[in-house]
């Protein structure tokens, strides 16, 4: 079953914006990411899966749930931090998230347990005494994170986590949502501008502008090797193409790289390679298989659909 499902989702709002139109989509089980321009309509598609706005035209179901008629049941399964700052600045992170907790229905003394567990996995357990006001944008981040996993969903919705954040926080942060989508078993949709931030973490990306469906891709096959081997040495790379295409490859060269298309079989090239670095005496630096690159995916969409870092 699919986490979110759209047919025809259509969202116009007062005053004449369509910020979704005619979207028909599929996003599954792992970390995935929603890319798209600010205004390309990610909020807005959030907001929906969680029953915050009615669409104005077609449907949407989230963990088979309208979410509609079910808001509740919606909610109850899964967590959303927003992309605003949202949070109160005079209360204790601990007491807050527990007042989450609380809100999601369970009773005091696990709510109180549940929130230190929580505020643990998102690295504030030391600080969760401390007034929010006086927290750093990381933390005010990873207190956001915090409530929204605080009532152990199975999907987390994450609007544009690393906003604010500098590039070590940057990092960190999506090296927590990884976290969390492998190790805990949630499944994450993060929202970002940023296609090329994002995209290390992601098990699969679906790209909208305009409230249009872009494109949507599975990451699995960008992780499986094409069919060229990248072959990189400190000097004589030109030498080393020279022979290589003597020896019957298909060799091209960028300064010190050489990309060998490998036939059926692979072997003859990794021999022949060895052989004329060996014989040419040349320090090799790299010879592997290449991989896609995520880009790859994303290439022939219309610019700025996608930004990219
Ligand atoms: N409450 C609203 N009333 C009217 N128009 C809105 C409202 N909320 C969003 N919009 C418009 O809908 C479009 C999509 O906005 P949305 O916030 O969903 O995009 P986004 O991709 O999340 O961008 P951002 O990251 O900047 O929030 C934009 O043109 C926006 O101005």
């Amino acid at each position: 079953m699919p986490l979110i499902e759209t047919t025809a989702l259509e969202m116009r709002y007062d005053g004449g914006v369509t910020a979704l139109a005619d979207l028909t989509l599929a996003i599954e089980a792992g970390v995935v990411g929603l890319v798209g321009v600010n205004g390309a309509g990610k909020t807005t598609l959030i907001k929906l899966a969680l029953g915050l706005l009615t669409p104005t035209g077609g449907g949407i179901r989230v963990l088979g749930l309208d979410p509609v008629a079910d808001g509740d049941r919606v909610r109850a399964k899964v967590g959303y931090m927003p992309e605003h700052d949202c949070l109160p600045p005079d209360m204790i992170a601990a007491e807050f998230v527990t007042h989450m907790a609380r809100m999601s229905g369970l009773p005091a003394a696990a709510a109180r347990e549940r929130a230190s567990e929580t505020l643990r996995h998102v690295g504030l357990y030391e600080e969760r005494y401390r007034r929010i006001g006086g927290y750093s944008t990381g933390m005010k981040q990873r207190v956001k994170l915090a409530q929204a996993l605080v009532h152990d969903p199975e999907l987390l919705l994450l609007d544009e986590p690393t906003n604010g954040l500098d590039p070590a926080g940057r990092r960190a942060m999506l090296d927590l949502v990884h976290r969390i989508g492998t190790e805990f078993g949630v499944s994450v949709v993060i929202c970002s501008h940023l296609l090329g931030e994002i995209e290390r973490i992601c098990t699969s990306l679906v790209a909208i502008d305009a409230g249009r469906l872009l494109r949507s891709a599975s990451l699995s096959a960008m992780t499986e090797h094409n069919d060229l081997l990248v072959v990189e040495v400190d000097a004589g790379a030109d030498r080393l193409a020279d022979a290589l295409t003597a020896a019957g490859l298909d060799v091209r060269r960028d300064n010190r790289v050489l990309t060998v298309r490998l036939g059926d079989d692979d072997g003859p090239a990794y021999d022949l390679i060895r052989d004329a670095v060996a014989d040419l005496d040349l320090a090799l630096h790299r010879l592997e298989r290449q991989r896609h690159q995520v880009a790859d995916l994303f290439r022939d969409l219309p610019t700025p659909a996608v930004t990219r870092v």
